[in-house]
């Protein structure tokens, strides 16, 4: 069985798949030891062969998870490295190892699964949106923040805004009426602004493209815009079929 590890800034993504890409197990995890934790437990009705992962995670950060599962799981890590070229598509930044891994995943997968030129967000921690030409030409992208990060700027950087954090979970509810408490007014405004953000990329895109592109949506936020790109392909595991392409299992 194949390990697969998407290390984001807030979550650690994780799922054993079978030789024909078939999901076992899988399961989202806040850190390290809660990794080791839930493979401790997937470990006792799957046998691990392989471990391939990426992360935008410190530097200390990888070794320190490469050598936990070395010693404890026995697994010798494929990491995913910068590169300037992968499957077909070109990195389109000026210095191509500044690119975030994770992004560099989503594309090549996203060029990989589309016929021709594709916009990409995820919204995770930071939301990303990235260009992708139909011959594989990546033009670059826009990074703004995510949703918890919208939130904990608000409640660090001013006096009168507090609210219950766990109560206000998904307190859009799919409305967006004025919100009548802190929480309602903080939580859908945050929202407001993704899908702002969100809509301004499909016109860039179409700017670029016209309406001959696709979009993908990935990322733990992304139910809070779909419905603003009602043509969007949502595809949760977007940056593990990346993953698969930049670190196939050797034969
Ligand atoms: N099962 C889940 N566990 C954790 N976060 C989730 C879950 N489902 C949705 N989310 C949302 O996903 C966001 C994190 O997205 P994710 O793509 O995992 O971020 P990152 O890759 O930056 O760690 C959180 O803000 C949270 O609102
Ligand atoms: C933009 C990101 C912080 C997104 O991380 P995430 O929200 O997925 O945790 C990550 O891709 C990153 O650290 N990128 C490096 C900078 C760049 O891509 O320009
Ligand atoms: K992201």
């Amino acid at each position: 069985m194949i390990v697969e590890l998407d290390c984001g800034n807030s979550f650690i993504k994780w799922r054993i798949i079978d030789a024909f890409s078939r999901v076992l197990s899988s399961g989202v995890v806040g850190s390290i030891e809660e990794l080791v934790h839930a493979l401790d437990e997937a470990r006792t009705s799957h046998e691990f062969a392989h471990c391939r992962m990426v992360s935008v995670r410190s530097d200390d950060e990888v070794a320190r998870l490469e050598n936990v599962l070395a010693q404890r799981f026995g697994l010798c890590v494929s990491t995913v490295r910068p590169a300037s070229c992968l499957a077909g598509v070109r990195n389109g930044y000026l210095n191509h190892e500044r690119l975030g891994l994770d992004r560099w995943m989503a594309v090549v997968a996203a060029h990989r699964l589309s016929a021709g030129a594709c916009l990409v967000l995820d919204l995770g921690t930071a939301v990303t949106a990235d260009f992708v030409d139909a011959d594989g030409e990546h033009r670059g992208g826009f990074i703004c923040p995510g949703l918890p990060l919208l939130r904990r700027q608000l409640r660090e950087h001013t006096r009168r805004i507090h609210y219950d954090a766990v109560a206000a979970n998904d307190l859009t509810g799919g409305s967006f009426a004025p919100g009548r408490s802190t929480a309602e007014a903080v939580e859908r405004g945050c929202v407001l602004m993704l899908r702002g953000f969100v809509a301004s990329q499909l016109e860039l895109a179409k700017e670029h493209w016209g309406d001959r592109f696709e979009i993908f949506l990935t990322g733990g936020d992304a139910s809070l815009v779909a419905d603003v790109l009602p043509c969007a392909k949502v595809v949760p595991d977007l940056i593990f079929i990346g993953l698969a392409i930049a670190c196939p299992i050797p034969s």
